[in-house]
């Protein structure tokens, strides 16, 4: 359990690691044992912190050793993070990263000490988000529980055994939000083209794209029979299906994208 006396330390109140504080606040976690490490954290995140008595610092602080270190900073800085982060690693601390593409060896050389390499996404702000991992071998059964149970404030945790899978789990789900952002958009332009206002346009595409995924979280059917349920024979669906089915459809261009974020997530191994 993380403690004042071994506290949970983020390093990056970003996007994701500020999604994750508020997750871990709302779980119940003491802010007194919390300690986040950021140099530059938005205004809006600074005056959080301060509002709500959780520990600051620019940059790691002598003496601390955590219970659980959180790395939530870009793979591209993740290490010069880690150079002043080893001093909060001790026996009993897990480190878990958030870090697309970054390997469990990487952590290995730059860090030590038990690892778990995990992949969430944005909807982890309003807990609806969706987390894969994998730990190394130094992840005691209890460390797996304690990251499990910080993860899951975000939603559901898959652990896997093979590493490999994560640059997958990352181009999939990881970046997978910005994908159904982006049909939003086109769907929107695409009803402007039909006519309706753009702002009407937008209004109708989010919450028909947000009312989907909750009939989907809810449904017990697939998303074949979700989408069989919308199609009426010979009706308006199926004209617009038809069209996004022509051929091999829409799945080849999805094949692409998630392949090109599959490599990139591989190449920000190093
Ligand atoms: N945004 C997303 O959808 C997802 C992001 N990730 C991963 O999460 C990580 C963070 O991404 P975001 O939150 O989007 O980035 P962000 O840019 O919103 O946040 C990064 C934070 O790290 C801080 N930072 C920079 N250098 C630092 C240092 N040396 N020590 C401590 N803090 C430092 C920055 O000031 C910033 O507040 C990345 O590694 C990314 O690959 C993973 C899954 C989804
Ligand atoms: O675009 C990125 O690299 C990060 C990782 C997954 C989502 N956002």
């Amino acid at each position: 359990m993380v403690s004042p006396a071994a506290p949970l330390v983020l390093i990056g109140a970003g996007n994701m690691g500020g999604a994750m504080l508020a997750g871990w606040l709302e779980s119940g976690i003491a802010p007194g044992a919390i300690l986040v490490v950021d140099p530059r954290p938005s205004d809006a995140m600074a005056r959080r912190l301060s509002d709500l008595g959780i520990r600051h610092e620019t940059a790691v602080p002598l003496g601390v050793t955590a219970g659980v270190l959180l790395l939530a900073v870009k793979p591209q800085v993740m290490q010069a993070a880690l150079e002043p982060a080893r001093s909060l690693v001790g026996p009993d601390t897990v480190s878990v990263s958030i870090a697309a593409g970054k390997t469990i060896a990487f952590f290995e050389e730059h860090l030590g000490g038990a690892i778990v390499r995990s992949i969430p996404n944005t909807p982890a702000m309003v807990r609806r988000g969706i987390t894969a991992c994998v730990a190394n071998a130094a992840v005691t059964p209890a460390m797996r529980a304690e990251a499990d149970s910080l993860l899951s404030v975000c939603g559901p945790v898959e652990w896997v055994d093979d590493e490999a899978l994560i640059d997958a789990v990352t181009a999939l789900s990881g970046s997978g939000p910005a994908y159904v952002f982006y049909l939003v958009e086109c769907m929107a332009e695409a009803g402007r083209k039909c006519g309706l206002p753009a702002d009407l346009a937008m209004r109708l595409a989010r919450a028909t794209v947000s009312g989907a995924g909750e009939l989907m979280h809810q449904s017990p059917d697939g998303a074949a029979t979700l989408r069989q349920n919308v199609t009426s024979p010979n009706g308006t669906t199926a004209a617009a299906l038809a069209v996004l089915m022509a051929g091999d459809g829409l799945q080849p261009l999805m094949d692409q994208a998630i392949n090109a974020a599959w490599r990139r997530s591989q190449a920000l191994a190093g």
